[in-house]
């Protein structure tokens, strides 16, 4: 309750003027030194009053004694005033630290809006993900594919929580309905037996924890993101499934000439799609050579080669297509190849699909479909735009990931070094005496790829280079000498060797480092796979951006790897908002924001050149 001041009423002035009232027991201030003139005087004349009753001496102690105790009451009433002070100060920097926190809090939340319209907006421009039958005709698919799969009894007799402890112990993470159990061995998943041996022959003998969760998954039918760290054998987990469906149709009723494929796999590049394709072959060869089980036929499906070359399969059906978007749409349209049959599709590397803009094509192949297939997406990492991907071409999907999307490989040490520009050729020589071959190097400009070339060919090392404007030979000759042993080094721009599985990899020399973390996670993960450990060494400096470096500051953090002191240095601007932070929802890095990722702002740059062109009538 507040009460009222009560307030006295005022007699007027006698001037008329407005006078300020004063309260009854107002004392106005005197000196010290006044007030002792004064009680010395009045003294004097007390003295003499008074002389009877007490001695002057006395009168003049009780005087004293009055004017320290006076002396002493103002002290103190001046160190309360001190101490009031100093409280009101007090309160008043809480007040301006609260204020100046709401501040910066608020620029956090406004921030958080942004991106949150931002979002929203992309998730608006994108369509249906659907083919133009299913869209003219309306169809939703509301449920997932069924398979006739089933894991064994044990398994399903588990319970939930049972199953939970498996993908605890894996670091599996998952989301969705329904979802398989994880099964630890590869007998227990119903793989046939050849292809077991041809694993075990291969030293493939216990599933890695993308394939503990992932192959039950898709081997239910189900529609997944399958999210892992490089090299921890995702490959594996979206070809067997395709030819377990495939084995399944092939029984039911043989493929003949013009029919399938029933599983289609799309790699971002030529190399991935043979690597896959590769594997995936020799998976269907297993099987037939072991005399129990049909052929499968799959069919590599590329630029840059000959597919009369592979006129037998088609002329005979195809079971399993491993493509590149451009070929792969250039047969669907010629109607060399259709996806009546289809039942199964993956992306690999989805998210470098996006990125690499075959959006559109992705678009252009689903269109193609006529009836419902399984759809998985695969990749390394999980930038916003696959998630909001997946949400238009996936049915009740289950996330299987392991691992924070975008994280590095445990398996590799990182060691990032500062390196002048001028001095990182020579200083690169040194480098790769860390280890023995091979050695892969890294630079996103594609002159400097031939230069390092160049370079090191000069000085005796056997290097082979690969980049995007390597003719098809070139780059498969690179490929080659290199897996074979032939070579010892490959220079390499990004883009070209993404997801490649070169065979233990020592030492990964990131020469420049690229701009997005991404990338950066894609190279450095060439080494340390398949449960091998690996170096990466990363040459950084003053070219080198700031928000890169604190992207790389944070991964190295995230990975447990030693931080270089230039790199502790370096402050992140957004750590002062307060709050943990969260990686970049559009490529997961961890030093920046939505609005600073590099990856938005290289789509944004894109599309105003594609504007520029279309307005200055280019087409
Ligand atoms: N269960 C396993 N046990 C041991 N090695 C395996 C297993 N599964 C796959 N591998 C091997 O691990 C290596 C990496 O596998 P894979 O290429 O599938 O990785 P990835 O996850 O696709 O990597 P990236 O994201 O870089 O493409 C391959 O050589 C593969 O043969």
């Amino acid at each position: 309750m507040v009460s009222t001041p009560l307030r006295r009423p005022r007699s007027p002035s006698p001037n008329g003027e407005d006078e300020m009232t004063l309260p009854e027991d107002y004392k106005p201030y005197v000196p010290v030194a006044k007030r002792r003139a004064q009680m010395l005087s009045q003294l004097g004349s007390k003295k003499q009053e008074v002389k009877k009753v007490k001695t002057a001496e006395e009168l003049e102690k009780e005087m004293e004694e009055e004017l320290r105790e006076q002396a002493e009451d103002e002290e103190r009433a001046r160190e309360k005033a001190r101490r009031e002070r100093t409280l009101l100060q007090a309160a008043q920097e809480v007040k301006e630290r609260k204020a100046l926190e709401d501040a910066q809090k608020s620029a956090a939340d406004k921030e958080a809006e942004k991106e949150a319209i931002l979002l929203a907006e992309m998730e608006r421009a994108q369509k249906k993900l659907a083919s133009a039958q299913e869209l003219a005709q309306g169809t939703v698919y509301t449920e997932s594919l069924r398979t006739s799969w089933r894991p064994p009894h044990y398994i399903r007799n588990l319970s939930e929580e049972e199953h939970q402890v498996i993908r605890d112990k894996f670091h599996i993470i998952t989301e969705g309905d329904g979802i398989p159990p994880p099964i630890p061995h590869f007998a227990d998943m119903k793989v046939p037996k050849p292809i077991l041996e041809y694993l075990k022959g291969k030293g493939i003998k216990k599933p890695t924890p993308i394939q503990i969760q992932g192959i039950p998954t898709a081997f239910a039918g189900r529609d997944m993101i399958g999210i892992a760290f490089t090299g921890s054998g995702k490959t594996l987990a979206f070809t067997l499934p395709a030819i377990m469906q495939s084995l399944e149709m092939e029984a039911k009723l043989p493929f003949v000439r013009g029919e399938g494929p029933v599983g289609l796999i799309i790699c971002p590049s030529r190399e991935l799609a043979r690597q896959t394709y590769e594997g995936c072959q020799a998976m269907c060869n297993a099987l037939k050579e072991s005399g129990n089980y049909p052929e499968l036929r799959s069919l590599l499906c590329i630029g840059g080669i000959n597919m009369a070359d592979q006129g037998d399969v088609l002329n005979r059906g195809v079971h399993i297509v491993v493509a590149t978007p451009g070929r792969l749409i250039d047969m669907l349209d010629k109607g060399k190849l259709n996806a009546n049959n289809c039942k199964y599709l993956c992306m690999d590397e989805a998210d470098r699909m996006i990125d690499m803009g075959f959006e559109e094509d992705v678009r252009s192949i689903m269109s193609h479909f006529k009836y419902q297939r399984q759809t998985l997406l695969f990749s390394a990492t999980m930038p916003r735009k696959i998630q909001d991907f997946a949400q238009q071409s996936l049915i009740n999907p289950i996330l299987v990931n392991v691992g924070r999307a975008g994280a590095a490989n445990m398996d590799v040490i990182q060691e990032v070094e500062y390196v002048k520009q001028e001095a990182k050729m020579v200083y690169l020589l040194e480098c790769l005496q860390k280890t023995p071959p091979p050695v892969i190097i890294f630079s996103d400009n594609k002159n400097e790829v031939d230069d390092i070339q160049e370079y090191l060919l000069l000085k005796g090392v056997e290097a082979v280079a690969i980049h995007g404007s390597k003719t098809q030979e070139e780059r498969e000759y690179a490929i080659r000498s290199f897996k074979t042993g032939a070579k010892d080094v490959m220079v390499a721009s990004g883009v070209a060797s993404k997801g490649l599985d070169f065979n233990e990899i020592q030492h990964v020399i990131v020469y420049t480092m690229p701009k997005e973390i991404e990338d950066y996670v894609h190279e450095i993960g060439r080494t340390g796979r398949s449960g091998k450990t690996g170096i990466a060494t990363t040459f950084v400096n003053m070219n080198t951006s700031e928000q890169t470096l604190l992207d790389l500051k944070y991964l190295l953090m995230e990975a447990k790897q030693k931080i270089p002191e230039f790199l502790l240095s370096i402050d992140d601007p957004r750590a002062s908002h307060g709050g943990a932070l969260k990686g970049c929802p559009i490529c997961g890095g961890l030093g920046h924001g939505l609005q600073d990722c590099p990856k938005l702002q290289e789509e944004q740059r894109r599309k105003q050149a594609a504007n520029t062109r279309y307005d200055g009538g280019g087409y």
